[in-house]
């Protein structure tokens, strides 16, 4: 086996992971210009510094000359090493400005580049654990571990050419120095890189838990559950939960901490003892020798500040190194990529019917299918309505019909071509949804509305005509600013509706678009049975030429579409209309009457 091409390999691959290549490139993308300045700024601090060493020494050996040569030369020495000194802190200051905005700039870039990334990739990672583990570390990383691998690398960058500058200094006082400098650092680098190997893997192996600490904490202190929690008097419990689990992630960090301090302690203990027993043995030797006063005085300050140098050298490679790999888990984010569209084509505006065949889907990682041989025509212009119990696999019917997901088996077409051939985004616009967890976006009525499609032209007229049709008109007309009216209680203006009314919001959402088809999933079930009828009693005239897939649980709305699909344990069990159904004596009709006796009881 070939040594040298093993040891190659590794090296590439180490580098390969911790991504610095990708870094770089990333902040010399971000602003050349930028780059070239930080690092001309750097050069400059470096040369100010040495300048101010170089006038230190000339400083000493001029006060330790004759009188006559004092006032000859001290004079220009003074205001030499001033004007240097002057430079040094003003390159510093404003090179450390400038390190600032480009590392503003690069973890804007990356952040700008995950949430991207993140709305690109299809739903069914959702399904995915592993995925929020991943989006997490990415999303935790993204906020300053790229600036402080930009300003790492450029710490090693000056503290080596700092250390390349007075090494000569030092070597040239006693050879020996520069490596025995080294060799003092070297467990102190060594320590540190172990114990952020340690570190990184215990953020690795707890992240599902922080996940699970950072949910319950969204119950206790979010207001999607601060009713419930309320209601049901869940306060403490949770806490106890939530106590537990930060407890315990504390004491698995505070372990590591203490032993990371330890190490510090004598690491940086054995380094410092021995400096400073080589510090003692050469000023020794040198004062029994022939050198000038301003020698050692240089000697006395070069050889603490290269101790110096080297331990932030040692930082910042230990720091850099800590940091690219959680650098790392943001490109590990890039690894989940969207599926790759078969067909980029765009979708041409034109009728046509829906049909689904033979389709079977099971969940990603679910163990049985959730839908089985599920065969069904939405026919253009038509209102076809699915009816079944809970769990009966209503809702993943919908999310295939969107695209959500593909079929494990089976087909679905859309004017006589499989949708599996279309863009998704483009064939999303065909299909305007109304979730049963519809979004309430704590933004304008206007822009709740518009988001049914954002590619049409805003047009006031149609904003209002998608709110009358979903029967909203009338009670947003009444809002402080009507359609700019910021809805929900987030932000000071928020103006909170009552779910009846969100739920119309998301209606008229549905509305707006150009879509084909309509699909409402329990859309209405928070309306009132006035608003409920008035909003279905013509339905058809408000859907227009499009298709609607009602799902409801409120048979009386259902029975006045033109086919029902009745869906039972994953399966279409019955078809026809409701008049046929009844006849049946089936399983709708069963439902119908139950439902029937509740909504007499409830009304
Ligand atoms: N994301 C998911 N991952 C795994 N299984 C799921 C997921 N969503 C739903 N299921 C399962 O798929 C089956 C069908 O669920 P679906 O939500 O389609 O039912 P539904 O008919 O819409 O029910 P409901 O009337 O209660 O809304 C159920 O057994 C459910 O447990």
């Amino acid at each position: 086996m070939n040594l040298s091409k093993v040891k190659k390999y590794n090296w590439k691959k180490v580098l390969q992971e911790l991504h610095i290549k990708d870094t770089i490139s990333l902040t010399w993308s971000v602003s050349p210009r930028l780059t070239i300045i930080v690092i001309s700024l750097l050069l400059l601090e470096n040369i100010a510094w040495l300048g101010s060493m170089y006038m230190l020494k000339e400083l000493v050996n001029i006060a330790a000359g004759t009188p006559a040569e004092q006032t000859e030369n001290l004079r220009t020495a003074v205001i030499l090493t001033g004007v240097i000194s002057i430079a040094y802190a003003c390159i510093k200051s404003i090179s450390s400005y400038y390190s600032e905005i480009q590392a503003a700039k690069v973890n804007h870039c990356l952040d700008q580049k995950i949430h991207s990334h993140i709305v690109k990739l299809d739903y069914r990672f959702y399904e995915n654990p592993e995925y929020f583990d991943v989006l997490k570390r990415a999303r935790e990383a993204g906020i300053d571990k790229p600036f402080s691998v930009v300003s790492n690398l450029f710490a090693i960058l000056k503290n080596f050419i700092m250390i390349s500058s007075v090494g000569y200094i030092l070597i040239s006082i006693d050879w020996i120095l520069l490596p025995l400098l080294a060799l003092f650092v070297i467990p102190i680098l060594v320590g540190r890189i172990i114990f952020s190997d340690r570190g990184f893997q215990l953020y690795l192996k707890n992240t599902a838990m922080e996940r699970e600490a950072g949910y319950l904490s969204s119950l206790l202190t979010g207001e999607q559950a601060a009713k419930e929690i309320r209601a049901f008097s869940l306060g403490n419990f949770m806490l106890s939960k939530y106590s537990k689990l930060r407890e315990h992630l504390i004491s698995e960090q505070l372990g590591l901490s203490k032993q990371r301090a330890l190490n510090e302690l004598l690491t940086t203990g054995v380094a410092t003892t021995a400096f400073f027993g080589v510090t003692a043995y050469i000023v020794f030797g040198t004062l029994s020798g022939n050198s000038s006063v301003g020698d050692i005085a240089l000697f006395l300050v070069i050889f603490p500040q290269s101790f110096m140098i080297m331990q932030s050298l040692v930082g910042s490679i230990s720091i850099l190194y800590r940091d690219t790999r959680y650098v790392a888990l943001i490109f590990e984010l890039f690894k989940f990529r969207p599926k790759i569209e078969k067909s980029t084509s765009g979708l041409p505006m034109f009728n046509g019917d829906f049909e689904i065949q033979n389709v079977f889907f099971k969940y990603p990682n679910a163990e049985e299918n959730a839908l089985e041989n599920i065969s069904l025509c939405i026919p253009q212009g038509k209102i076809i309505a699915v009816v079944g119990t809970n769990g009966a696999g209503k809702t993943s019917l919908i999310k295939l019909l969107c695209k959500l997901y593909e079929p494990d088996n089976g087909n679905i077409f859309f004017g006589g071509r499989n949708i599996k051939n279309y863009n998704s985004s483009n064939f999303r616009k065909q299909v305007s949804v109304v979730f049963q967890d519809f979004v309430k976006y704590n933004l304008t009525v206007r822009e709740n509305i518009r988001f049914g499609d954002l590619d049409l032209q805003v047009s006031e007229e149609r904003i209002k005509e998608a709110a009358r049709n979903a029967g909203a008109e009338s009670f947003i007309e009444k809002l402080p600013q009507k359609y700019d009216t910021v809805l929900g209680r987030i932000f000071n203006e928020g103006h909170e509706l009552s779910e009846g009314q969100w739920q119309k919001i998301a209606i008229a959402r549905a509305f707006y678009g150009n879509s084909n088809l309509l699909i409402f999933d329990e859309a209405t079930s928070a309306l009132d049975a006035i608003a409920e009828t008035e909003l279905f009693n013509n339905f058809r005239s408000r859907i227009g030429r499009r298709s609607a897939l009602v799902i409801s649980h409120r048979l009386s709305t259902i029975k006045q579409a033109d086919y029902i699909y009745v869906m039972s344990d994953k399966k279409i069990v019955e078809s026809g209309t409701h008049e046929e159904l009844i006849c049946c004596n089936g399983t709708y009709a069963s439902l119908y009457k139950k439902s029937y006796n509740e909504e007499i009881l409830t009304a």
